[in-house]
């Protein structure tokens, strides 16, 4: 039996699952996204809509190309909705409880044939795998922030992921126009592995008094040719996700080297997130970015 994706379900409507629905839509596919509010996902249909034309007055995307996208998402206020969709990508707070607890109600709605994936940063692919009762069908696609503008996917396959799963996520993935590249289900993948570290060790740079927020990013920018400075980085991705990403690593690797900087742990209780929140190690509320430290 042939198997085909036409229709694609999104948990989340946070920056990475209004990411995914973005070039999934562009790619013909439906897209139906989820969140734990209506007024969530309709914020995030309406970002989606922004973003994309914003894109296409960078000159990134035709302007038609968007007006064809956009009909193709929709609201998905009950995991019920998911019913008919091929593929349903978990793109939620990385976090495994809030993970397990979505999964486990995803796995009881999707057709038996469809896969169910994660866009988990950091958490073991198996061991989400293993609470959907269908593993072989279950695999980490793991997209990069800004999604429209990241070449790389990392694909993910737990232990059980079959063969036929790993092909059809990865022609999925193709037609998306991104690029694949395999990683073994070790904590945190391949970029998370070697990128987090980098972000944790920077913010130690900052702790132990070594630089600025604008001393350390203006010399990984100007000094390593990094788009962005560490610290911008991290308060691009989230400083909660990096720290979840951390604290996978020194869970998981059982090493010392991967313990997460108590500043950044501060950070995160001060509810200070990066710029979802409009605070991390910049404060983004005048519109100009400016180093809280
Ligand atoms: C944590 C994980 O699990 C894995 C990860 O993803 S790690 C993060 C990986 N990503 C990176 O390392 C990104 C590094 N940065 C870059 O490559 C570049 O700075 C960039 C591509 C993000 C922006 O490139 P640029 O051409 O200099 O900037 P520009 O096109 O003006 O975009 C800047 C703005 O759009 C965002 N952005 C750009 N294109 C976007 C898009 N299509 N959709 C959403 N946001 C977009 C930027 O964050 C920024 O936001 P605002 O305009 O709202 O301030
Ligand atoms: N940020 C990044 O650079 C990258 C992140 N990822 C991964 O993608 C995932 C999402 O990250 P990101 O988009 O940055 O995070 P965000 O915080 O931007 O978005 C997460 C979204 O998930 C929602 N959510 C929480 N619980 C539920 C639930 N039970 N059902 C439906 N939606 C829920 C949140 O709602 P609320 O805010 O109301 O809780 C929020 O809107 C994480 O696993 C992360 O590790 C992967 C690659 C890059």
């Amino acid at each position: 039996m042939s198997f085909e994706i036409r229709k694609v379900g999104v948990i989340g409507a946070g920056q990475m699952g209004k990411g995914i629905a973005h070039v999934c839509a562009l790619a013909g596919y439906d897209v139906a996204i989820n969140d734990v509010t209506t007024d969530r996902i309709e914020a995030g249909v309406t970002d989606i809509g922004v973003q994309m034309r914003k894109s296409a007055e960078r000159g990134f995307l035709a302007a038609d190309a968007v007006e064809a996208a956009l009909p193709h998402i929709s609201g998905a206020p009950a995991i019920q909705d998911f019913r008919d969709c091929d593929i349903v990508i978990e793109a939620a707070t990385e976090n495994e409880e809030i993970k397990r607890r979505i999964l486990t109600d995803v796995a009881l709605v999707v057709k038996p044939e469809g896969i169910i994936a994660s866009n988990t940063s950091s958490i073991s692919i198996t061991r989400l795998a293993s609470i959907t009762g269908r593993p072989e069908r279950f695999i980490g696609i793991h997209f990069m922030n800004p999604v429209p503008r990241m070449q790389l996917v990392e694909l993910i396959r737990g232990i059980a992921t079959d063969d036929a799963t790993f092909e059809e996520a990865k022609r999925f993935c193709t037609k998306l126009g991104k690029t694949v590249t395999v990683a073994e289900d070790f904590p945190a993948f391949i970029v998370n592995r070697i990128l987090l570290p980098m972000i944790n060790e920077a913010i130690y740079t900052l702790y132990e008094g070594v630089g600025s927020v604008e001393a350390i990013d203006t010399a990984m920018k100007l000094g390593a040719n990094h788009p962005m400075g560490p610290l911008q980085l991290a308060d691009f991705i989230g400083l909660d996700t990096c720290l979840s990403v951390m604290q996978v690593l020194h869970e998981g690797l059982a090493d010392t080297k991967y313990r997460p900087c108590p500043l950044l742990v501060k950070y995160v209780e001060a509810g200070w997130l990066g710029k979802k929140t409009q605070r991390g190690f910049y404060d983004y509320r005048s519109g100009t970015p400016t180093p809280t430290r």
